[in-house]
């Protein structure tokens, strides 16, 4: 069993409730009804019955009974969850009025119904940006106590004959923090060693990446990844990391060795860190769709409760992937 597998088997045994806003995209219908089907998770859509049973027909699938359908303006719920938009957002400025409003919006209300624990998770971003989601994620759910820093990550899975590897690995943060200096680097590069754990169960071996290894180049860039590193060390002293490193000798160990850097990873690391987002966000495509890992992702780390985005190049399999690992989040946290 891969570790995504495990993910799987763990989803099916939480059985959990994942509601997704999105039920107008096919991808979002076609793993919905497969996540529902395979037992992964419970599932809720937001939209209109007819409407979501239509594009179902559409595409040659039946909507299992078992998913339940809610419109948020016809919803028992609505009142409750304008009154907990209000309570959350007053202190903005926003009316009741306008909390009336903002909860009808499909991704809001996905959000409100796990906050109020009507839903475990909610899985989004196959039709609208990144920005808009953590945006909704952050205001509605808000960040886990003791936690100032939300982030993400992408779970990639290294399966294909010409992966000379084989595994999951984590790379962050890909999706949601732009420039993160140096005291937020190290917060990126434990939240996700603590993702990484959660989901495989596996030992992290973090990669601060740059550039430069072992002082290859000297550059400011180079100087704050170097801080981040002696930053995880201060704090997590448990933790193996190593940075800054290239991803050449983070990831080959023959290379790690010529480059003098065989310890204490030794060219196998599991967790790679990039130093800011567009190194993250270009990153990870390129090991998608030139090297053909499959990425799950922007899984967020550091919310109260889970709400995962999507890229908007998704397939139907990455987000039923998403509504696996969101289920294991919501697990976790219990
Ligand atoms: C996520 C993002 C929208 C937040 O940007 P922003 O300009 O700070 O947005 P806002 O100012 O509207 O912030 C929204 C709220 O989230 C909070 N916030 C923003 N980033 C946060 C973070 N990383 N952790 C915790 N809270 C955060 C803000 O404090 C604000 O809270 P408030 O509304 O209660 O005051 C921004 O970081 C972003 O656009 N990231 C890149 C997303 C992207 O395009 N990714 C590439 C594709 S995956
Ligand atoms: C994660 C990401 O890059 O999202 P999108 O492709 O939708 O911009």
């Amino acid at each position: 069993m891969n570790q995504l597998e495990k993910i799987f088997a763990n989803a099916k045994r939480l059985k959990k409730t994942i509601i997704l806003p999105e039920s107008g995209d096919k991808r979002v219908l076609e793993a919905a009804c497969k996540a529902a089907d395979l037992g992964v998770a419970r599932i809720i859509l937001v939209g209109v019955k007819s409407d979501v049973d239509a594009l179902c027909a559409e595409i040659g699938i039946t909507r299992p009974d078992a998913i339940e359908v809610i419109a948020p303006e016809s919803s028992a719920l609505l009142p409750e969850l304008s009154k907990l938009y209000y309570t959350l957002r007053k202190h903005k400025g926003v009316t009741e009025e306008d909390a009336d409003k903002a909860a009808r919006n499909p991704y809001v209300f996905a959000a409100l119904m796990v906050k109020a624990g009507h839903a475990d998770g909610t899985v989004s971003g196959a039709a609208c940006s990144t920005a808009d989601v953590v945006r909704t994620a952050i205001q509605v759910i808000g960040a886990a106590p003791g936690t100032r820093l939300v982030s993400s990550f992408f779970l990639m899975m290294l399966e294909a004959d010409h992966h000379a590897k084989k595994g999951a690995f984590l790379f962050s943060d890909c999706g949601l923090v732009i420039d993160p200096d140096a005291a937020e680097l190290s917060k990126i590069a434990i939240a996700a060693a603590g993702s990484y754990t959660m989901l495989t169960g596996d030992t992290p071996r973090v990669a601060m990446l740059s550039f430069a290894t072992r002082g290859s180049a000297s550059h400011p860039m180079v100087d704050k990844v170097e801080q981040a590193v002696k930053l995880v060390r201060l704090n997590r002293p448990d933790l193996l990391v190593d940075g800054a490193l290239q991803f050449d000798a983070a990831f080959v160990p023959e290379i790690a060795k010529s480059k003098g850097a065989a310890e204490p990873l030794g060219g196998e690391a599991n967790i790679f860190i990039f130093p800011d987002l567009q190194a993250g966000n270009i990153g990870y495509k390129i090991a998608q769709r030139i090297g053909g890992a499959s990425a799950i992702g922007p899984v967020l780390q550091g919310l109260d409760k889970p709400a995962n985005d999507l890229s908007r190049g998704c397939s139907a399999q990455d987000v039923l992937d998403m509504i696996a690992v969101t289920a294991c989040q919501a697990g976790a946290q219990k």
